[in-house]
């Protein structure tokens, strides 16, 4: 018997950040959305823990105990006293390293995955909660849609979304540390008054509204210079979605991924085909959102 569960990647239509707190992370009003692009999770009782990981960028994700998925099941497993001896294969599409959450993804997979094979019945309350352990971003995979996620981002309020948007990503050769990426917010930011970190009420009524020319004109990633400054080729990519229509684009959470928001469904094919005929990405992927979170199969 195995169980798979699906989770979707995210991209923030707004990041602001604070000041760097005493243990390390930044307060935060990030605005999360789901995308339609997904990590699959198959969970197979085993002699012992084990991680195997399919798709393009496979080589690049851990299979020790340090893969999230991994932790995932240790974590369940120690709160309800059982052995957490199971296969874990992640069918992989959402980039690496790439400012999309699948690490995050493939975490809320697992757990989800694991409970439904182990019969553990754990509340929401409590799978959010182990989702919070396992990093800021691992709470908003679970749930998907659309959430405003303040704290480090793992206090989740959902948000309504009136339309689907179509949204074109571009994903850039090798990663960018998300560590690294707040600590060149930091350095950049020196000496500079950080404002408390809020949701801009366009952007929200935009959501809501499913207006996508609300939304494009109030994307914003307070992340985004300080990508731009360990990877200056992004602005290359950037550049060449908009001047192929993009209404908007921005840098994806931490990067090195672009994302760009589209009228419709031929202008994304459009700044897709565009920004692939440029040489300015590694690949190029056309969705929309909002998407489910984590599903089981
Ligand atoms: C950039 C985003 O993807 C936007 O959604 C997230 O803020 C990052 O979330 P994540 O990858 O789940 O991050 P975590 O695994 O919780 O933390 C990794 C590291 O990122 C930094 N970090 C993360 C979240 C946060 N609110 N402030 C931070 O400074 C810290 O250096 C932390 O040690
Ligand atoms: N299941 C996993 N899939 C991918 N990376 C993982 C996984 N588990 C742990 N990692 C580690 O996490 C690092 C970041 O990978 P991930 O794909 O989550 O980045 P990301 O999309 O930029 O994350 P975020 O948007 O949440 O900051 C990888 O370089 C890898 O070492």
């Amino acid at each position: 018997m195995s169980v798979t569960v699906r989770v979707p990647a995210k991209v923030n239509v707004q990041l602001a950040v604070g000041g760097a707190r005493p243990d390390g992370f930044h307060d935060l009003a990030n605005v999360f959305l789901a995308v339609g692009l997904y990590d699959e999770i198959t969970v197979t009782p085993a002699e012992e823990l084990s991680v195997t990981c399919s798709g393009p960028d496979a080589g690049q994700v851990p299979l020790d105990r340090t893969n999230l998925a991994a932790r995932a099941a240790l974590a369940l497993a120690e709160r309800h006293g059982l052995d957490p001896a199971v296969h874990l294969h992640i069918t992989k599409d959402i980039p690496v390293a790439g400012g999309m959450a699948g690490g995050s993804a493939d975490g809320a997979g697992a757990l989800v995955a694991c409970d439904a094979l182990w019969g553990t019945h754990a509340s929401r309350e409590e799978l959010l909660d182990i989702c919070a352990e396992l990093g800021s971003d691992v709470p908003f995979s679970l749930v998907g849609g659309a959430a405003l996620g303040t704290g480090r981002g793992e206090k989740l309020t959902p948000l309504e979304v009136g339309g689907t948007f179509h949204w074109v990503f571009a994903t850039a050769d090798g990663g960018l540390s998300t560590p690294a990426v707040y600590r060149e917010f930091d350095r950049l930011t020196e000496g500079v008054g950080i404002p408390e970190p809020t949701a801009s009420e366009e952007l929200l009524t935009a959501l809501a509204k499913g207006d996508v020319n609300a939304l494009a004109a109030t994307l914003s990633n307070d992340l985004q210079p300080a990508a731009l400054s360990l990877r200056p080729s992004l602005a290359d990519t950037l550049a060449e979605g908009r001047a192929a229509g993009a209404l908007a684009g921005l840098v994806s959470g931490s990067g090195p991924t672009t994302a760009f928001l589209a009228a419709d469904a031929e202008s994304a094919r459009t700044v897709a085909r565009a920004l692939r005929e440029s040489g300015t990405c590694r690949t190029v992927r056309v969705t929309t959102g909002p998407a489910a979170g984590a599903t089981v199969l």
